[in-house]
């Protein structure tokens, strides 16, 4: 494993959590049990997450049903009520902040898509920003800050102002601060508190420039992606909105939201974009469809957890329910399906296509846009995720960050491909990452990955 790995760097907790655990044995026997847990108790997902599953007995596991039902449940736990509290607010937050910037995003996709001018604007880099960009980071930004008070949150975040200050973009201003209230006004739907009263374009712009932490490697601070995969949000297809907690360089908590990514696999053709799919397939009841999802992971519960949309289910308020996931137990090559960029700007195609074929992965590789290749690795739909940018391009840890810490979470390893962890304590960079990243449902393909990458890497034109 590691060879060559920083000191801080130097530990894999992925792997040994993946041991440590006994993965397998646990997904077995939690499959069983939370068949029991959904059809009993369904409003307590949260709190219960914030508890390790090796540290629960059987009635903190399936009897809790309210935050003061968790801090009863814990008395006789053995952990100090502070170790088993830690980041339980936080997380309970984040997934709500989350839930509401997808819902917001279903709606400007649609909007986006059934318009013919569209309001998609090009950044300096040519990439593309969007409304839904803009809001969310001022809605996540405004809720954390409301919720766990402005003063003490840090947050790192893709989108800066300039665009929206400049004189001729009041529309575009207009619409945001529109689409942020409007938003916003859904709070009490997620179990939050609205705004008195709506906001001003002065403290949307203020919301979006307080994400100017530099990132670090002390302290807490937020690492949000508003939109991950813009690119495929203006094309209708899938996205992602990412928000993870990061702790003296550590990420601690990891939440993705999917709105395009179904509960249930099944409803996903990848060979079909959005639109096409929801004209072609018609669900047999509102209840089986759920349309997109949100999954998050607490670091060190070995543990990661999937809701449905509150959006997607008019019937859906908080508090909603989830449902354990597990990365897949294929180990086998010739079984696995990797994912990689839709864009070959974004990820060398031909040199995956190389590792692919010298360590045996015959499928044809999954190219979907955004994080959403983090959540179909951690939910066991896909078993590698590799990204290898051209060379000078410094991959962003809000690009990262919540997917590998899912990923850890419900049992697979990511590094970069000399097989060293992330590092996320050096600012908005991930300094130091060596080619490429590779995710993997298991320790056996992951090291066949990293020896192939390590066997081509010279002949290639990386
Ligand atoms: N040149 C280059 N190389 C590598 N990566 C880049 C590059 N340019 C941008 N980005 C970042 O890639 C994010 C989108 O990654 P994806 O995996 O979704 O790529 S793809 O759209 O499927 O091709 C994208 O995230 P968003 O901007 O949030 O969409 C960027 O942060
Ligand atoms: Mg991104
Ligand atoms: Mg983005
Ligand atoms: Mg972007």
């Amino acid at each position: 494993m590691p060879l060559n790995c920083s000191s801080s760097a130097s530990r894999v907790p992925h792997i040994l959590g993946g041991l440590k655990t006994t993965a397998t044995t646990r997904v077995g026997g939690g499959g069983v049990l939370f068949n029991f847990f959904n059809k009993t108790h369904q409003n307590n997902s949260l709190c219960i997450a914030s508890l390790p599953l090796n540290k629960r007995n059987d009635s903190q596991r399936f009897c809790l049903s309210s935050s003061s039902s968790v801090m009863e449940g814990i008395k006789d736990s053995g952990f100090s009520t502070q170790e088993i509290e830690k980041y339980s607010k936080e997380l309970d937050i984040a997934v709500r902040a989350v839930q509401m910037a997808c819902s917001l995003c279903q709606k400007v996709q649609e909007s986006l898509i059934s318009k013919t001018n569209s309001q998609v604007q090009a950044k300096d880099d040519n990439s593309p920003v969007t409304v839904a960009d803009w809001s969310v980071q001022a809605t996540v930004s405004w809720i954390l800050s409301e919720t766990l008070g402005s003063r003490s949150v840090a947050i790192v975040a893709e989108e800066d102002v300039q665009t929206l200050s400049k004189p001729d973009s009041a529309g575009l201003l207009e619409a945001v601060v529109q689409t942020v209230n409007d938003c916003l006004a859904e709070a009490p739907r997620f179990g939050l508190k609205a705004p008195g009263t709506i906001l001003g374009s002065t403290e949307v712009l203020e919301a979006i420039s307080h994400c100017n932490s530099a990132g670090g490697p002390s302290g807490r601070f937020w690492a949000l992606d508003p939109v991950d995969g813009t690119l495929g949000f203006v094309r209708g297809d899938q996205y992602a909105v990412a928000l993870a907690l990061i702790e003296d360089g550590e990420v601690v908590l990891g939440v993705l939201g999917c709105p395009n990514y179904p509960m249930r696999k099944e409803w996903l053709s990848y060979h079909h974009r959005y639109h096409r799919i929801i004209s072609k397939l018609t669900p047999p009841t509102s209840e089986s469809w759920d349309k997109g999802c949100v999954i998050y992971a607490r670091r060190g519960s070995g543990e990661a957890w999937m809701q449905p949309l509150i959006q997607g289910h008019k019937k859906l308020v908080w508090p909603n329910s989830a449902t354990p996931v597990r990365v897949s137990t294929v180990e086998n090559p010739a079984l696995a399906t990797f994912c990689e960029p839709v864009e070959k700007a974004n990820s060398s195609h031909s040199f995956t296509a190389g590792l692919a074929h010298s360590v045996g992965l015959r499928k044809q590789p999954l190219r979907v846009y955004s994080m959403v290749k983090y959540a179909a690795i951690a939910r066991g739909d896909a078993e590698v995720f590799m990204k290898f940018a051209r060379a000078g391009y410094k991959e962003k840890i809000w690009d990262h960050a919540a997917g590998v810490l899912i990923i850890q979470e419900a049992g697979g390893v990511v590094t970069d491909a000399g097989g060293c962890p992330l590092n996320f304590s050096k600012g908005m960079y991930l300094e130091g990452l060596d080619r490429g990243i590779i995710a993997c449902a298991g320790v056996k393909l992951h090291e066949k990955i990293i020896k192939a990458v390590d066997a081509s890497w010279n002949s290639s034109s990386l």
